[in-house]
């Protein structure tokens, strides 16, 4: 059933954005209300459309960000780089009170609150009546509602509190000094709680709907610099793009949101079938970190499906594995550089991306150990080994350990869900649980299969390690006629 209101407020949009100078929409798309089926607004093809078509063109000064917001200009202060002489080298303290000048993050937030508060006075006020007013990144759950992620690494990496703080530290005291460039003439100032409410709906709109905005240099910089993603964390220009925003998103897609000089344009990497939903993509993240980021599931997505393992669990399984003197095992771990331990491992499938028709080809399974861990529980064994020479006489012994205890980490990690993968797999086909209780299911069965899929690997390298060291014993055929 159509709802008006909500066809009223996209045609609207519709109108606006093709209004802007240099947008483009091309005629055999549209924007569609898929509520019905959890996805919001989304763009469907009315027609077959062949690949490299260009489906939409937002000009760049419709986007939104601090080179087309007014708002950097008005209070030019607050954006400018700051000079910073020896005494103030160290600025930062633990509140997060500091005079550098905002990073991407914080700039859009500032831009989006501005922007938002000037009501009629901004140019994009047609497209704040599309952004959503509630969310289900997980920022939103209730204590009851995260409980069905039951032990999901997710559930500690929300990050409430932190954003409150920054927004009290960052956000606020920009708005509270600059009443009246925020607040135009006749509105209502908003109260400090309701300012960081606002902040966090503006958060989550931005954390699920931004665009890192690329330059047409960027692709020479990315060649050039090694540590490219790094030299720019927290610098790259961020942005909201209006219309390339209405596009739901998939690990199989059919889009691609190209960054040019003058404009940004969407095209079809593939052909599109009438009916079919446009699809963009956005990278290879496994389900808990979807539904953390932009609060949804996919069964497309669960390929890169991740558990995270703490060092602390798998101490305790080297512990079991080998049981010898709490003392020595003390005495190895602070034989480990400090700066090298690492305190949690992520388990994942490490599998390649889509190709570049946005489809995925090859296995899905999961083909090897985490590394780094092997690495680290050979670095704490040798420690042994030094201490207690008898306890790990040689390689193949150390192998075994190490891969025994893995997989007794595993399990217990498996063990601190409080169902089993059959449970949920039937709780998942009953179809009785939906809404945020359903994705929270979902994201909890993807990492029991993951722990299920990392402990048969594990058991299958116990295996074959057994069977090499029954053929050392016995002298291979091979051996036997080179002698
Ligand atoms: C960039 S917006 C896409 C437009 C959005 N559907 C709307 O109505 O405004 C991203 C949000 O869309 C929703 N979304 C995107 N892809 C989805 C998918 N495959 N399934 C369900 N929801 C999806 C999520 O709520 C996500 O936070």
């Amino acid at each position: 059933m159509s709802d008006p209101a909500f066809e009223e407020k996209s045609s609207r949009f519709l109108d606006w954005f093709k209004a802007w100078p240099g947008a483009t929409f091309h005629p055999d798309i549209q924007i569609q209300d898929l509520r019905q089926n959890g996805r919001g607004r989304g763009i469907i093809a009315l027609n077959d459309i062949p690949e490299d078509t260009v489906l939409f063109t937002i000009p760049r000064p419709a986007i939104i960000s601090t080179q087309t917001s007014d708002l950097a200009k008005r209070i030019p202060d607050v954006f400018a780089p700051t000079v910073l002489d020896d005494t103030e080298g160290d600025a930062d303290d633990d509140s997060g009170a500091t005079s550098d000048p905002p990073d991407n993050w914080v700039s859009l937030i500032l831009v989006m609150i501005y922007e938002y508060l000037q009501g009629e006075r901004s140019h994009w006020q047609r497209y704040f009546d599309v952004l959503p007013a509630e969310f289900d990144t997980l920022m939103w759950w209730s204590d009851k509602e995260l409980d069905w992620l039951q032990a999901s690494s997710m559930v500690a990496k929300i990050g409430k509190d932190d954003a409150d703080s920054m927004f009290r530290a960052r956000i606020l005291p920009v708005i509270e000094t600059n009443p009246d460039v925020f607040y135009p003439p006749g509105s209502q100032r908003l109260s400090e709680d309701e300012l960081i409410l606002l902040a966090h709906r503006i958060g989550s709109t931005i954390m699920a709907y931004a665009f890192d905005l690329e330059n047409d240099d960027d692709e020479a910089d990315q060649e050039e610099e090694d540590e490219w993603m790094e030299d720019r964390e927290g610098k790259v220009l961020m942005g909201m793009v209006p219309m390339a925003d209405i596009l739901n998103a998939d690990a199989e897609f059919n889009a691609h949101v190209n960054h040019e000089e003058e404009s940004l344009t969407v095209t079809s990497i593939r052909p599109i079938s009438a009916g079919q939903e446009i699809l963009n993509y956005y990278g290879p993240l496994g389900n808990g970190e979807l539904l953390r980021r932009y609060g949804y599931t996919s069964a497309h997505h669960a390929r890169y499906d991740v558990v995270e393992l703490s060092w602390d669990l798998v101490i305790s399984a080297l512990k079991q594995t080998l049981p010898i003197d709490d003392a020595i095992w003390g005495k190895a771990s602070a034989e480990l550089d400090p700066e090298e331990v690492e305190d949690a491992f992520v388990i994942d499938r490490d599998l390649e991306e889509p190709d570049s028709r946005g489809e995925f080809h090859g296995s899905k399974t999961l083909k090897s150990l985490p590394e780094d861990l092997r690495e680290q529980i050979n670095s704490i064994l040798k420690a042994v080994r030094k201490l207690s020479p008898a306890t790990i006489p040689d390689k193949q012994r150390r192998d075994e350990i190490c891969l025994s205890a893995m997989r007794s980490a595993f399990e217990s990690k498996l063990a601190e869900y409080p169902t089993g993968i059959d449970d949920d797999a039937k709780l998942l086909s009953s179809n009785t649980v939906s809404g945020r209780p359903g994705m929270a299911l979902f994201v909890r069965y993807g990492e029991k299969l993951l722990l299920q899929e990392a402990i048969g690997l594990a058991t299958e390298k116990l295996r074959d390690l057994a069977a090499s060291q029954g053929n050392e014993a016995q002298p291979s055929a091979k051996r036997l006629r080179t002698k």
